[in-house]
């Protein structure tokens, strides 16, 4: 009988993460944890076709570079791949170039955080219903609202219905305790559960208050999953699985989206340690996991993604990990962005790193209000006039630099200002939106790469095409400084080109959002006046760039240097 299904049957297992011998610690601490590298037969599994996984290049489980004591990680394999027209090994074979699949994974199971997927095949589909139940549950048909009910649906639709809210890697707790019973979990799968890092120690320190925290939702797991008749599940087990699952289950975006649209518990992915400056990324397409490079990772070399919102400050993410992960960044982008901080803050002469990061989690607050006004329109009043959002966030900066010495492209302004552009189009304010959208965009001349800068640069596209379509005899034309409708067409057209290659090399050209990216494209291109260039056509280049030094200049950003905005 394995781990998994020895604890269910109501053995209880000490709170140790697996693959450790459970020393006796004075502290009574876990010992560091190893991590699945020991455990050969168990990581041929986990990447195996068996589990699921489809991978383009040979990969490996093995012991982490990242940190000392950070476990396993996932690496791109040293030995090269069997070549199928020879059987020989492919002797080119060097890691994978940017912008490849690296693999691409069913989960084991995921939950759904987004009205527009299918909770069943976790597929996108337009004009869902909720189920009559929970009413938080869609599904694409009948057929797949019978198999959900078959597989989970009918225990978790009253779950849902009770808390419609609870964090999802807890749901996905009670779907472990539930598949587990009805068989549906292998026992490789199983172990693989058993092993995951937990961080049971952290999550039951007394400080805090996380006992209580974890310990309560594992019982009120406990009761729901032992609810018809069912055999109550060892709390010991449940309140390893809880850490365990917050730890391991990734949360994904579309290639669209830049909100999380589910949360898969993925035995591969569960493998890979964190960066803020990533060489992989992951995001869920028709059903399935998808990791592509971000740039090339060579044979041997540990993959890494972001397990948070790679865009926050370094003093937030470093915070959320602590809190979610218990581990301290120490990662290149993390040491280089609080270098410049401190530099910033010698500088100026007065400012403390307390008062910057008071500043910025005050514009943070600001701009989630502006968003949540946009929402609810009416309800949040103070928070939709646009200009005075802006004129507080500028206050902000004032204050925490009294010299006027905030460098607009410190953290979270860029973002602040993209968020602001896009509220600003919202409000039909093109003029307001686009110089929003060409200072956060611009400022600070760092060239984001990744989904990130493909999903700005779609924006920066959409408050273009907006301020394209102006009538002629808008006011906002009659300003003399506003860029001409030629420059804005020229700066159109050369942005969307770029965001065309670069969602094709972020996202792969089967991604259905590329293909939109390109029809769009396709279109726009059809309606290019007689005579202007166009994007790769000899004489495009020229124009694009004085265009779009016009519109720098426009929008106050400080063409070519590093110094970002302006004035104000
Ligand atoms: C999803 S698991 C990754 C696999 C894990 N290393 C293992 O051995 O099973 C996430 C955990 O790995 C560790 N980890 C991931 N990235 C790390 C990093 N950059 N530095 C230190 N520890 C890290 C942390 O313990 C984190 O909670």
């Amino acid at each position: 009988m394995d781990a998994l299904a020895a604890s269910l049957a109501g053995i209880t297992l000490p709170p140790s993460p697996a693959f450790t011998d459970d020393d006796d610690d004075p502290l009574g601490r876990a010992p560091p944890r190893i991590g699945f590298n020991i455990e050969p037969k168990l990581c041929q599994f986990i990447l195996s076709r068996r589990n699921n996984v489809t991978a383009s290049i040979p990969l490996e489980i093995r012991s982490s570079t990242i940190a000392p004591g950070s476990g396993s990680g996932l690496f791109v394999g040293r030995n090269p791949p069997i070549l199928s027209s020879n059987n020989k090994p492919d002797l080119r074979y060097d890691g994978i170039e940017a912008g490849r699949e690296i693999y691409r994974s069913k989960p084991l199971m995921l939950a759904v955080e987004d009205e527009g997927i299918c909770h069943f095949c976790w597929r996108e589909q337009k004009g869902m219903k909720a189920c009559t139940g929970c009413r938080v549950a869609r599904f694409c048909d009948k057929q797949c609202q019978k198999m959900a009910w078959n597989r989970f649906h009918k225990e978790e639709c009253g779950v849902l219905k009770k808390t419609p809210l609870m964090k999802r890697q807890d749901l996905l707790v009670c779907r472990v305790v539930w598949f587990q019973q009805r068989g549906f979990i292998t026992s490789e799968q199983g172990r693989v559960v058993e092993g995951l890092e937990n961080h049971f120690d952290g999550y039951t320190r007394e400080e805090g208050g996380k006992t209580t925290e974890v310990y309560d939702v594992a019982m009120g797991i406990r009761e729901v999953t032992g609810q018809g008749g069912r055999k109550m599940v060892d709390v010991g087990l449940i309140w390893r699985l809880v850490p365990a699952l917050r730890t391991n289950c990734v949360r994904l975006r579309a290639a669209s989206s830049k909100d999380i649209v589910a949360t898969a518990l993925d035995l591969a992915t569960a493998m890979i340690n964190h960066s803020c400056e990533p060489n992989a990324f992951a995001f869920l397409e028709k059903g399935e996991i998808r990791v592509r490079s971000l740039r090339k990772i060579a044979a041997g070399e540990e993959i890494t993604i972001c397990y948070i919102d790679p865009t926050i400050d370094v003093k937030s993410r470093q915070e959320i990990l602590m809190d979610e992960h218990f581990f301290e960044c120490d990662c290149t982008r993390c040491k280089a962005e609080i270098k410049i901080q401190k530099r910033l803050i010698a500088a100026d002469g007065e400012t403390s790193m307390v008062t910057l990061r008071k500043a910025q989690l005050a514009i943070l607050e600001l701009i989630k209000s502006a968003v949540t006004a946009s929402k609810y329109p009416g309800v949040y009043k103070e928070f939709e006039n646009l200009s005075v959002v802006e004129s507080q966030m500028l206050t902000i900066m004032k204050n925490a630099f009294p010299n006027n010495n905030w460098r607009s492209d410190i953290d979270p302004v860029p973002m602040a200002r993209i968020c602001l552009g896009v509220l600003y189009l919202e409000q039909e304010k093109p003029s307001q939106a686009l110089r929003n959208v060409l200072r956060g965009r611009f400022t600070g001349g760092k060239r984001r790469v990744g989904p990130d800068a493909v999903n700005i640069m779609v924006d920066v596209v959409h408050v273009l095409m907006a301020a394209g379509c102006l009538p002629l005899d808008s006011p906002v034309l009659k300003d003399k400084e506003f860029p001409s409708l030629l420059d804005i067409s020229n700066v159109t057209y050369g942005f969307l080109h770029e965001a065309c290659k670069d969602a094709g090399e972020v996202f792969g050209g089967d991604c259905g959002y590329t293909k939109e990216i390109g029809d769009l494209f396709a279109k726009m291109m059809g309606t290019l006046p007689e005579g202007q260039h166009r994007p790769g056509e000899e004489g495009f280049l020229g124009e694009f760039e004085g265009s779009l030094r016009r519109a720098l200049g426009w929008a106050g950003v400080e063409v070519g240097g590093l110094g970002g905005e302006k004035s104000g």
